[in-house]
């Protein structure tokens, strides 16, 4: 929609945001053919797949993944319009409806022409970057001939923007608050992310292993903030959930129940789970933490919480309209403020060529 006044509004140049996500199964028979598009080409063993969709199914077949982003997009419609701020909000998803090619065909018909995408995953990898970027520019090459594509930038990794930081930070207060009296200030901080191949770890980035390094750096302002606002200091650390692949592959370690077992013979007093690597409570978090994990502490005899992830945080919707504003200022020309904490500083605005394996492959 061109804007008639030449003075330019906060977010121009885009005309539209795009939340660009997982997606999941909304009932059993969607199970399947959900997991069918996950995996395809991905080299995963039947009986994994057999097994992950057996989770699923314990949740009657309905991840919550998708009621998440809604909640999501509509707080940040909510949070848009409260600060005059008028941007269109789409969604797509890389596996489940509504899927990402319909989304673009449907802007495309719109007649937008700038999007800024905000995928619900904050980290570098191939997983969780570039694959979306893979993902666009399908999309975008399958809209047809005579329909003006629209161009698509994707927000910076914003694992250590502010407002992910608070989110996740008020997370582990409230499960400490949760924890008895006696065990409270002895209990280990064990944040928690998606394992992925280690080769795909050390390839992520754009000068490899930053998948490990952010999450390591935002566990560290989390506990730093867990500190001040306690006067405990709790030791933390970083453990990995849903392994997935072929036995013979490495993969980050070590798992979480793993952990848990040695931290229980450690003689550990307590543990809060921090689903750090995670955006909303879908059901690597339901499932992998709330049932499997918290199940293997409750037989080790250790007292756990479980942090929330960052969700609708009003902190975290914030950062969603900070990320818009300052991204839109860096298109315009303008050198915004980029706010992050921790050691890395912000995170780039475009991947550069090898970033997590590869340069971005141009729509054809
Ligand atoms: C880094 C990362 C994130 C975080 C970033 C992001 O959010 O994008 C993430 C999120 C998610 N992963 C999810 C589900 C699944 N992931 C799988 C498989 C895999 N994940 C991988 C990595 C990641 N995954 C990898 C390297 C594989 C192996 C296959 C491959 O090499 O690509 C499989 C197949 C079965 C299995 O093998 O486990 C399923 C079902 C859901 C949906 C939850 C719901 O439904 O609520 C979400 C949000
Ligand atoms: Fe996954």
């Amino acid at each position: 929609m061109p804007n008639p006044d030449p003075t330019p509004r906060p977010t121009d140049p885009y005309d539209a945001l795009l939340l660009l996500s997982f997606g999941g199964p909304e009932r059993p028979e969607d199970v399947v053919p959900f997991l069918e598009n996950v995996t395809r080409g991905r080299g995963i063993p039947r009986e994994r797949l057999e097994e992950v969709g057996q989770h699923y199914f314990l949740f009657g077949g309905r991840s919550p993944i998708n009621d998440q982003n809604k909640a999501l997009i509509a707080a940040v419609e909510k949070d848009l319009a409260e600060h005059g701020l008028d941007l269109p909000v789409y969604w797509g998803n890389r596996n489940w409806a509504p899927f990402l090619d319909d989304t673009v065909a449907q802007m495309a018909a719109d007649g937008v022409r700038r999007v800024l995408c905000l995928t619900t995953s904050a980290y570098s990898s191939w997983s969780s970057c570039r694959q979306y970027w893979d993902n666009i520019d399908a999309a975008l090459a399958a809209l047809p001939d005579d329909v003006v594509a629209p161009q698509i930038d994707k927000v910076r990794a914003y694992f250590n923007h502010p407002g992910f930081v608070t989110a996740n930070t008020d997370g582990v207060l409230a499960a400490l608050a949760e924890l008895p009296d006696d065990v409270r200030d002895a209990a280990r901080l064990v944040f928690v992310t998606h394992s992925i191949p280690i080769s795909m770890s050390d390839s992520s980035g754009p000068e490899g292993g930053a998948y490990v390094a952010q999450h390591l750096d935002v566990a560290a302002v989390v506990a730093a903030e867990v500190a001040a606002a306690t006067g405990v200091e709790h030791p933390h650390e970083l453990v990995y959930c849903s392994r997935s692949g072929a036995p013979h592959i490495p993969w980050l370690e070590p798992d979480v129940n793993d952990r848990l077992e040695e931290l229980a013979a450690e003689g550990a007093a307590a543990v809060v789970l921090i689903p750090v690597g995670f955006v909303s409570d879908h059901m690597e978090v339901v499932y992998d933490l709330d049932t499997e994990a918290l199940a293997t502490a409750e037989r080790l005899g250790l007292p756990a919480r479980r942090a929330a992830s960052a969700g609708i945080h009003p902190a975290f919707v914030g950062a969603v309209r900070e990320l818009v504003l300052e991204r839109a200022a860096v298109e315009r020309g303008d050198a915004p403020e980029r706010p992050a904490l921790g050691v890395r500083g912000p995170s780039h605005d475009r991947c550069p060529a090898g970033c997590c394996l590869g340069a971005r492959t141009a729509p054809a």
